[in-house]
């Protein structure tokens, strides 16, 4: 079963947390309002992703959210994810499509180029994602991005856009009202104290 891309809302994008108190955590995420988790792991062995991939789709489906799986098409395919995402470290569209079949969520980042969100967008990409817009402790050598780009992408393009890079409810709102369809955040929500408020406060950023 492939889930759909929501057409708006909070993106929740995996921390560094361990195993449980991260399956705790995307439970209260996705209760606050979360609409998507993609599962980023830069740390973990194959066999232990796969594992926590598992038990993170089987959490995700039992609440109705598509799990995207960054970086690894062959995961995704083997976990039976919605989707991937992809940075230009990664694998292609056209392989995550041969993996993974028409309905999967492919996710590709364009950083503050919408030429790259352009071709994306040709070759089948499912959102494209821009930023990062504010500085980010989860990834401190993010490429820049401004809101003029974020504008400029949703007049221009038919795919949904999402925003990420040290997004919170409390500096979002010109993300939202510039066109951003998804919202990403990693530490501003994975790092709060109440995960599941700070969910609802992104969440409020749609409202
Ligand atoms: C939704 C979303 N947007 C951008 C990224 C960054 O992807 P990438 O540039 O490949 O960097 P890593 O996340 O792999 O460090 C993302 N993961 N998700
Ligand atoms: C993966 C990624 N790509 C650009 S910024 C970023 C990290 C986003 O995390 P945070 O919401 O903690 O800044
Ligand atoms: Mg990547």
């Amino acid at each position: 079963m492939t889930l759909a891309l929501p057409r708006k809302g909070l993106y929740a994008i995996t921390n560094d947390l361990d195993d449980d108190a991260l399956l705790a955590a995307v439970q209260a995420a996705i209760e606050g309002g979360a609409v998507l988790l993609q599962y980023r792991d830069k740390r973990r062995s194959p066999a232990q992703k796969e594992a926590l991939g598992r038990d993170l789709l089987q959490l995700c489906h039992g609440l109705g959210v598509p799990l995207i799986v960054n970086d690894d098409i062959e995961l995704a395919a083997r976990l039976g994810a919605d989707g991937v995402h992809l940075g230009r470290d990664d694998a292609g569209i056209a392989a995550a499509r041969a993996a993974l079949g028409p309905d999967a969520i492919v996710g590709v980042s364009c950083y503050n180029s919408l030429e790259l969100a352009r071709r994306a967008q040709s070759l089948g990409a499912s959102y494209a994602a821009f930023g990062r817009f504010f500085p980010s402790k989860s990834k401190p050598d993010a490429t820049p991005a401004s809101l003029e780009t974020l504008r400029l992408a949703k007049a221009e393009l038919r795919i949904p856009i999402a925003a990420i890079g040290g997004i919170t409810p409390a500096n979002g709102a010109p993300l939202a009202a510039a066109g951003a369809d998804l919202i990403c955040a990693i530490d501003g929500l994975f790092g709060h104290a109440e995960v599941r408020r700070s969910a609802q406060d992104y969440a409020a950023l749609f409202r």
